[in-house]
């Protein structure tokens, strides 16, 4: 499956914050967002999920249009990792996970015992069944961010959207969800889409890079032609150096 972005524009007000976006995104690979904060990610990311419409511009999910999608069918063809949802009510964690699977049930219909062995399964490959009874709201940022990543693997949709996903996570777990979401578009072929704020774990994990900068797209393509020191710097404004295949970035305090 392909989502392609055409031509689009949009604005919170009056404030253009995205103007003239193409891109194209296909199954199998894993393409990393980049670009300083405010820089229109997780806006791009709401537009493609529906979550906000356009001012101009057209968004195909498949052959389908974003606007006109129904929500049922869009849920099957894209999940969506936010940043974080806090959970004010004492929902389990297997009912989080389980969520992933309604936009498989009618209205009322519980979910089978197919649903359960598929979030228990996706549960025990991202290590939290010891969590599978604990309240949601009672977890960590980072614990909350797993449960998270798991109910959107259990949702078995096409595509899969994070938005910082981890952010939250320590520097294992942050190995740790990285390579299992390259797993996910490498062996299961899979479409990712991941905005993420570290170039060199960015460089390390995706395949192809969006950078964003004033609301554009300041370059796109694969990570290997993409980075360099002297785009960094153009992007985030500090200096980097390429050690090997590690991307050391250089902020001097005056
Ligand atoms: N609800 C809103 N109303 C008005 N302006 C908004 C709203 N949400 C975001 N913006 C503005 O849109 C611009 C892009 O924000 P966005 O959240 O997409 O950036 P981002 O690249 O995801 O940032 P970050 O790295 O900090 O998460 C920013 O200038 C922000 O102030």
């Amino acid at each position: 499956m392909e989502i392609k972005v055409e031509n689009l524009n949009f604005k919170y007000n009056d404030n253009d914050v995205l103007s003239k976006i193409n891109l194209k995104f296909n199954s199998g690979k894993i393409y990393g967002i980049l670009g300083r904060n405010g820089s229109g990610k997780t806006t791009l990311i709401k537009l493609i999920l529906g979550l906000l419409k356009q001012n101009s511009g057209n968004i195909y999910i498949g052959k389908e249009n974003s606007t006109t999608i129904n929500f049922k069918k869009l849920s099957k063809l894209i999940a969506f990792v936010p940043q974080d949802y806090e959970s004010q009510t004492d929902i389990s964690v297997i009912d989080i996970v389980l969520m992933g699977r309604n936009p498989y049930l009618n209205t009322f219909q519980n979910p089978s015992k197919e649903d359960y062995k598929i979030c228990y399964r996706v549960m025990e490959n991202l290590n939290l069944t010891h969590l599978s009874n604990y309240s949601f709201s009672k977890l960590s940022g980072g614990q909350r961010q797993m449960v998270l990543v798991a109910r959107a693997i259990a949702q078995e949709t096409e595509f899969i959207v994070f938005d910082e996903p981890i952010s939250n996570l320590d520097i294992k777990n942050q190995h740790d969800v990285l390579a299992f979401i390259k797993n996910m578009a490498n062996r299961y072929g899979k479409g990712i889409i991941v905005s993420i704020h570290d170039p060199n774990l960015a460089n390390r994990y995706c395949d192809n890079i969006v950078m964003l900068k004033d609301g554009q797209v300041f370059k796109n393509g694969l990570s290997k032609d993409v980075f360099s020191e002297n785009t960094l710097k153009e992007l985030y404004d500090i200096d980097f150096n390429f050690i090997e295949n590690d991307i050391i970035s250089h902020y001097k305090i005056n």
